[in-house]
């Protein structure tokens, strides 16, 4: 089988835990250790989120006063997909010794008039309390909002098209290479009118552009790996009770959170849709088990679809 696997920001940096590089090598660690499982058995293809690291280097290069100009987000996106591309490629690699494994830089492309530039959603870097994100805010030029508790910077977040490398992971792919790609998203790029690309001032959605990547690459089963065993219904409220096995349809009559949940689900339902095959929103370390449709909460087209795995 072929399988694509989104891992979640909360993978790297659990919420709370300072940004160190020894912490997130740690997480890196421990994540290898399922999705090595994976590699054995199928042919795998890795994105991840950026979130908390792109907002920590935005910060830094801000604080940078040897710069005319602070980094642009494209090319923080990038420096997040080498920082997180290494650790990954590196624990990969002690994990499966012998197997070919490769972590690119790739680019996104996205709609230079996508009206998500006018209207921030995607959140970045480390939580505040409100008054001192407001605070921020006005010192920076930020536009803040609430996540949780909390409040968070936010930035633009087109909707991905095309990620600009996918015949080559492809290639990989078929190769038996395992391909980590797509960090964060994908660097944000526009084309020109002489088809030439340039980088933009976002930050995509990782789920939306991992839905888009495993149907461009023919993907037998795309994971969402996060840190809740299963979708919830009613969430947070003291009637809230796990998703099983569900559908597209069902799905889209639920609401879910903008920030979190709601993007996820989109990318399963999009991934269902079009290609009619299976998708999963489960725990990281429950992945072998959500493959075989035993655990997280699995997506078909309709109710009584057979398993890849059973068939
Ligand atoms: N309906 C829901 N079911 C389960 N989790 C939900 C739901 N709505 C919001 N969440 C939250 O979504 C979080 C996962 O989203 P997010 O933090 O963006 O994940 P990641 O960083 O792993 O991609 C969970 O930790 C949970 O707090
Ligand atoms: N780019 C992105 O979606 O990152 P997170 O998953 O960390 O929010």
């Amino acid at each position: 089988m072929r399988v694509i696997v989104a891992l979640g920001g909360n993978a790297l940096l659990k919420r709370g835990d300072r940004p160190d590089a020894d912490t997130q090598i740690a997480n890196v660690n421990i994540a290898v250790k399922t999705l090595a499982k994976l590699a054995e058995e199928h042919e795998l293809i890795i994105t991840h989120g950026n979130g908390p690291q792109v907002g920590m280097l935005a910060l830094e290069s801000a604080a940078d006063t040897n710069l005319t100009r602070a980094y642009s987000f494209d090319t923080l996106g990038a420096e997040t997909q080498g920082m997180i591309g290494y650790w990954m490629l590196q624990a990969l690699q002690n994990a499966l010794p012998g197997r070919q494994v490769m972590a690119l830089v790739t680019q996104t492309l996205v709609s230079a008039v996508d009206p998500a530039f006018e209207n921030p959603t995607k959140f970045v870097g480390q939580v505040y309390e409100q008054a001192e994100a407001e605070k921020l805010a006005r010192e920076n030029d930020w536009v803040v909002r609430q996540d949780g508790q909390y409040w968070r910077r936010v930035v633009p977040s087109p909707a991905p098209q095309r990620v600009v490398e996918t015949r080559l992971i492809r290639k990989a792919v078929r190769d038996g290479v395992v391909v980590v790609c797509a960090g964060g998203g994908g660097i944000p790029v526009v084309r020109d009118a002489q088809g030439r690309l340039s980088g933009v001032e976002a930050v995509i959605d990782k789920d939306l552009t991992a839905s888009m990547l495993a149907e461009a690459l023919d993907c037998d089963a795309f994971l969402i790996l996060t840190d809740v065993p299963r979708v919830m219904k009613d969430f947070g409220t003291p009637q809230q009770s796990e998703i099983g096995h569900t559908t597209p349809y069902e799905l889209r009559s639920i609401d879910f959170p903008a920030g979190s949940m709601g993007p996820k689900v989109e990318a399963v339902c999009r991934f269902v849709e079009t290609t009619g095959d299976m998708a999963a929103i489960g725990k990281l370390d429950q992945a072998v088990e959500i493959l075989k449709g035993k655990a997280g909460t699995i997506i078909t087209p309709s109710a009584t679809w057979p398993l890849i795995s059973t068939l």
